[in-house]
């Protein structure tokens, strides 16, 4: 194809890209003017804890759903077929244990940051180094986030590279920056509507184009792109039921359980049942994401079956091939794009400043007015923003392979977190140095097994199994050390930050043994209680759906 937009996009299509970001700005200035005018640290990093669920839930969605899943789905359904579809199993686990065990800790020790229950549980230090780990993880990613479909866009299509980046980077950091964690999930609400949309729009044009769904449906069939379920015990075979299934909880997990991104937005929830119900709304749409992601790829392969397409900007070049001469629609596809990259940025700028604010800086300078440390927050996700921009052209310099790396430290870092966190609820005989021992442990195999793929030129989507492993290292590591320096007596333990899992899982155990494993019946409540709790929210979740309708 010829790198010219010209023959791609007409006026209108960069009148929607255009909206979108102007739709952006504006709710941020909206709620720059509006409610408490963003003065307190509460409104602008914790939305005031005065959100509702569905907004939540859909900026639950957009936080991790950037560009480089809606590039990467259909071009690895395309290629290996509908095998990866299976990680939508993991959704399951994956959103019930946020709800049940780390939303309940989190919400009721009225944390701001993840990481302050680090030091309730363990001590400062663990706080200071989960902190650092995560800002290294966070940076790292939303430079690629930003980068990535301006950089897929110019290269098939000749869009402005640096001038879309410029745009995004600085459209994102503005209304960051004015309307704090209350712009930041509501443009989440529209950017997430827009992305579905756009991708709606390629899905029927396409199938239209490839001669319909049943045509679409025999292409695939005999091209071999369905996949039956993989259950092959070998882990190293590329994707099968339990590197998809198991991987992909702990995945899950280390996204929707111990992000700080996360966290944050059920911390801003009107209340603990209210945070526990977006909790649970995301599984269908993160389904209805999943779903639209691989059936553009199936819908790719009809199109393309037989020629042959290596590229991996292919899903581009077969969105331009659908939309191009319907003004409009390769608009809506790049703001669908741009969507998923914005959402996603702006995530990671609030929840940066919210932890070098409570983590790094409140607790050095306590006697802070609140009027300052609004301020402080304020810059602080303006830099943010910039860092990001440096990061994307950082990214830029390294070249195209430094992409897959970024995201790899993603996924590896995420590992790590996710088991510092199991180890301090789960395990009432952790001490500091064994968490600290343990991070350290947990983040050298995640790096070697990342630094070991990217030398192998492995293309398995390594945070799968990276963070099983290296979360799993952590754990083992921390008791270890733990036993040999002296295990934290169960009644030490600062009360509501361990979670029983051990004398759950063993329930079946004598009294006495279990008292062993961990005896805390934690945050005030029974089990009979908890069971209540679950049905209770299970039934106004099924109410719920079926009013709304
Ligand atoms: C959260 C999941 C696993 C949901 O399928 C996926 O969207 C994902 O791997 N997200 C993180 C990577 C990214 O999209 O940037
Ligand atoms: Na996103």
């Amino acid at each position: 194809m010829d790198p010219s937009d010209q023959k791609f996009f007409t006026v209108i299509d960069y009148v929607i890209f255009a909206v979108l970001l102007a739709a952006s700005m504006g709710i941020g200035l909206y709620y720059a003017l509006s409610g408490g005018r963003q003065r307190t640290t509460q409104e602008f990093l914790m939305a005031d804890r005065s959100m509702g669920c569905l907004p939540v839930s859909l900026s639950l969605i957009a936080s991790f759903q950037s560009a480089v899943a809606i590039i990467g789905v259909p071009a690895e359904i395309y290629t290996h077929g509908t095998q990866y579809w299976f990680i939508g199993c993991a959704y399951i686990l994956g959103l019930f244990i946020p709800a049940h065990i780390f939303i309940p800790v989190f919400y009721r020790l009225r944390v701001s940051s993840a990481y302050q229950y680090l030091e309730l549980r363990f001590s400062k230090a663990v706080r200071i180094c989960g902190t650092f780990t995560f800002i290294f993880q966070m940076v790292i990613y939303m430079g690629v986030c930003v980068y990535t479909p301006a950089f897929a866009l110019n290269a098939v299509t000749g869009f402005e590279l640096w001038g879309t980046v410029l745009a995004t980077g600085l459209v994102c950091t503005l209304y960051t920056t004015l309307g704090g964690l209350k712009a930041v999930i509501w443009t989440d609400v529209f950017q997430t509507v827009v992305m579905f949309a756009g991708q709606l729009a390629v899905i029927v044009v396409g199938v239209q184009k490839t001669g319909g769904v049943a045509d679409v449906w025999r292409k695939v069939w005999e091209g071999n792109r369905i996949s039956g379920l993989d259950l092959n015990p070998d882990p190293t075979e590329r994707h099968t039921f339990w590197t998809l299934g198991v991987g992909g909880v702990f995945l899950m997990l280390s996204l929707y359980g111990v992000n700080q991104a996360q966290v944050q937005r059920y911390l801003s929830s009107r209340t603990e049942k209210e945070a526990v119900r977006s909790c649970y709304m995301v599984f269908p749409s993160l389904q209805l994401a999943l779903a639209l992601s691989c059936v553009m790829g199936l819908v790719m392969f009809a199109r393309y079956c037989g020629e042959d397409h290596s590229d991996k900007l292919m899903v581009i070049y077969f969105v331009m091939d659908m939309l191009h001469g319907l003004p409009g629609l390769p608009g809506l596809f790049i703001a669908c794009l741009f969507s998923a990259a914005l959402s996603t940025i702006s995530s990671a700028f609030n929840s940066l400043a919210t932890v070098t604010m409570e983590d790094l800086i409140k607790p050095q300078y306590p006697a802070m007015t609140e009027a300052r440390a609004t301020l402080l927050s304020k810059v602080l996700a303006m830099s943010y923003g910039l860092l990001c921009l440096a990061m994307a052209y950082l990214t830029h310099l390294m070249g195209d392979s430094v992409l897959q790396v970024a995201l790899k430290i993603f996924g590896m870092v995420g590992g790590p977190i996710l088991g510092l966190f199991c180890l301090g609820m789960f395990f009432p005989w952790a001490n500091s140095i064994g968490a600290l021992v343990g991070l350290c442990a947990g983040l050298v195999v995640a790096f070697w097994l990342g630094i070991g793929s990217i030398l192998n030129r492995s293309t398995r989507p390594l945070p799968l199994e990276s963070s099983l492993c290296s979360s799993a290292n952590l754990i083992l590591i921390g008791l270890i050390i733990s036993f040999l320096t002296g295990p934290t007596k169960e009644e030490d333990v600062m009360p509501g930050t361990l979670y029983p899992l051990l004398g759950k899982l063993f329930c079946f155990l004598p009294e006495h043994l279990k008292k062993k494993l961990c005896c805390v019946t934690p945050l005030g409540q029974t089990v009979s209680e908890r069971i209540d709790l679950i049905a209770k929210n299970l039934a106004t979740f099924i109410y719920d759906v079926f009013a709304v309708e």
